[in-house]
């Protein structure tokens, strides 16, 4: 039984699926990645597969994702991919879910806030209602963004956060503090085996170029020569995890024993204008940077506390942002076009 974060009664977990212990079909374990398509997802897909034993299976509305994510694995006999929105239920037969379907980006996941509100509670509850029927264990990729504006800093687990409940970003932050209460009630009245990582701004090749979120904003601006533009005051920070650090992170929690929620995040801490100036000077030193006018309820600060990560899952990052950069820029130069001189 994994170890709870909060009080409440729990109920043992549910018959594992039939297939774990199947004559013909005990070698693999069949894993389910929602939001397979995006930018976390096909990283994670990638670690996954490289198991021999795990057989993986994507569904993906392909909002913010792409089937060019995955182009490397359609056809593989241990993979498949479904175009499915989680907001209508899915029967697979799975023994993991890793529930990450919801577009992160502050640009598209308030494009339709109604959506994203569905996608995180009626897409956490079918998921959870899946991981009922199938006995299978669920990880949800909850953010940072639960603590809101934070007033603690850096922030712990045992925070429970400032947040808006009525603003711009409230159909993703409000929407993932659901989601996590979902998957506490179920872990708490099904017996349901829960993981929820907290993750904290991650950036890597992949990112969609025009995703809107600062990184990928400042580097596609500083290779195609347009100035950095740098939301006002641009003294609020930021910490940036690798990707491949945080999938580590998550396949070590959906592996490990521990419930969570657990902050996944690297807390090296960047105020925007320092993030602005290091992308000029590794990636293009003739740019501009610009102040430009923010949006409402911009956290100023934001920096995780791993000591629960590094404690209890023996992880933390290993790539440093000054490192990161130059291999996202790697991806980025090929995908517009712009060699490098
Ligand atoms: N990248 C970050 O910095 C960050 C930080 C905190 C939390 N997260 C969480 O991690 C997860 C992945 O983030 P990402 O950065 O890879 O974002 P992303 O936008 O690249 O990927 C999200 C994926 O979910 C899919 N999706 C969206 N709505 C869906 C729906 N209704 N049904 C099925 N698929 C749907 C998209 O098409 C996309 O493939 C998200 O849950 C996000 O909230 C990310
Ligand atoms: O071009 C830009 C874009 C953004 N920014 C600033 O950069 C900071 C980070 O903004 P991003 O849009 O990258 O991401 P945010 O930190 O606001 O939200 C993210 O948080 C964690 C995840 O859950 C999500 O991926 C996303 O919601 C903000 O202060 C924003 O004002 C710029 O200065 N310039």
């Amino acid at each position: 039984m994994a170890k709870e974060a909060s009080n409440g009664s729990t109920k043992p977990p549910p018959t594992p699926s039939p297939l774990r212990n199947a004559k013909f079909f005990q070698a693999n374990m069949r894993i389910l990645v929602t939001g397979g398509a995006g930018f976390i997802g096909s990283h994670l897909v990638d670690r996954l597969m490289e198991n021999e034993k795990n057989e993986v299976i994507v569904a993906d509305n392909y909002f913010t994702g792409s089937k060019d994510n995955l182009k490397k694995w359609i056809g593989h006999p241990r993979f498949e991919l479904i175009r499915h929105d989680v907001t209508e239920p899915l029967l697979v037969e799975v023994d993991q879910i890793y529930h990450l379907a919801c577009p992160a980006s502050p640009i598209f996941y308030k494009y339709n806030p109604v959506k994203t509100i569905k996608t995180n509670v009626i897409g956490t509850l079918n998921m959870l209602g899946l991981a009922k029927r199938v006995g299978a264990r669920i990880l949800l990729t909850s953010t940072s963004e639960v603590y809101g504006d934070p007033l603690v800093h850096p922030q712990n687990e045992s925070y429970w956060g400032n947040v808006n409940p009525i603003g711009v970003r409230s159909c993703y932050d409000e929407g993932k503090r659901v989601a996590e209460t979902l998957m506490f009630d179920y872990h708490r009245q099904h017996g349901i085996e829960i993981r929820i990582a907290r993750i904290f701004n991650t950036y890597g090749p992949r990112m969609n170029i025009d995703d809107g979120r600062v990184v990928s904003n400042f580097i596609a601006q500083a290779l195609r020569g347009e100035s950095l533009t740098v939301q006002s005051p641009g003294t609020q920070t930021r910490s940036f995890c690798y990707v491949s650090d945080m999938v580590d992170g998550l396949i070590r929690l959906m592996e490990g024993e521990n419930t969570g929620p657990i902050n996944i995040g690297n807390p090296g801490e960047f105020t925007m204008l320092e993030l602005a100036e290091t992308v000029k000077e590794l990636i293009n030193p003739s740019v501009e940077i610009i102040m430009v006018e923010n949006t409402p309820d911009d956290p100023r600060q934001r920096k995780p506390d791993i000591t629960k990560a590094k404690e209890l899952l023996g992880w933390e990052p290993k790539i440093k942002l000054r490192d990161g950069l130059p291999l996202m820029e790697d991806d980025f130069r090929t995908r517009l076009g712009v060699p490098k001189k």
